[in-house]
């Protein structure tokens, strides 16, 4: 299928008809022993969910725990697989592409953050957001110079030699969004990025997720319990009986 990134009707992301379930056995909420059935009992997270995203929008994904929130965004980045329905990546079926388009997509076109910042600790903060240009093939040298403009923007621009174990965690999460940013990805799909911060490195984190979408006008997807983040989003959505809701 060929890709038309300017048709201004054609979202960023399209899904429709999202289904995904999870063996109850293996259900990591629940506490207590596991159910004692000869039978394998599935939890249906999605249940037919449709959800457009625009090019440059940002929107939070709220709502209570286990709703299945972290479940879409793994889906839409295709860190997992739905059981039925489709996700389309301007216009392509993402779940068609062999490996190397689908390590392609993960690398260039989304950026991912994590709650827990997963840098690599030995390498210094430059050497880790080097790390998704050299994938792409970029010499060391412009991945170097990608990877240190990044930084720069994120204030990072006296840190650039230390060791992850060096930095504070409000810096390691600006290191992680700068690995996430380095590439100039469409999209960026943020799983509670600040839930580990203290509230002042979570505001500054807010700030510059706004700023940094303004710049480069990537998507935003943001997974959070911090409605202060939420606030920040032009739309919010959750995720009621396995499908997508207007919040508020
Ligand atoms: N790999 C898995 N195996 C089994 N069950 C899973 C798996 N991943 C998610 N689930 C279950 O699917 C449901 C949705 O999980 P998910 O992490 O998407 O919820 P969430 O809304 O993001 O929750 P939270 O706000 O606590 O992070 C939960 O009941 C969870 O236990």
């Amino acid at each position: 299928m060929k890709t038309d990134n300017k048709k201004p009707n054609v979202p960023l992301i399209n899904v429709r008809g999202l289904c995904k379930s999870f063996s109850a056995i293996e259900d990591r909420h629940k506490t207590g022993p596991a159910p004692q059935s000869s039978g394998d009992p599935r939890i249906d997270v999605l249940k037919n969910l449709d959800f457009d995203l625009d090019e440059g929008e940002t929107v939070a994904i709220v709502g209570a725990s286990g709703i299945g929130k972290s479940t879409l965004l793994h889906i839409i980045g295709t860190l997992d697989r739905p059981d039925s329905g489709t996700v389309l990546f301007r216009n392509e079926n993402v779940f068609l592409f062999n490996n190397s388009q689908l390590a392609k997509f993960r690398n260039e076109s989304v950026g991912f953050v994590f709650q827990f910042h997963h840098l690599l600790p030995e390498f210094s903060a430059l050497e880790n957001a080097m790390i998704p240009g050299m994938i792409k093939g970029l010499s060391k040298q412009h991945a170097g110079e990608a990877a240190k403009e990044i930084l720069i923007r994120v204030g990072l621009k006296n840190r650039l030699f230390h060791r992850v174990g060096e930095l504070s965690g409000g810096e390691q999460q600006r290191v992680a969004l700068a690995r996430a940013l380095v590439l100039k990805p469409a999209i960026l799909l943020a799983d509670e990025p600040t839930g580990n911060l203290d509230k002042k490195n979570s505001e500054q984190v807010h700030e510059l997720f706004l700023e940094l979408n303004q710049e480069y006008h990537m998507t935003m997807v943001v997974v959070t319990h911090n409605m202060e983040l939420a606030a920040y989003m032009s739309r919010r959505v959750t995720i009621a009986d396995g499908e997508l809701r207007i919040e508020n």
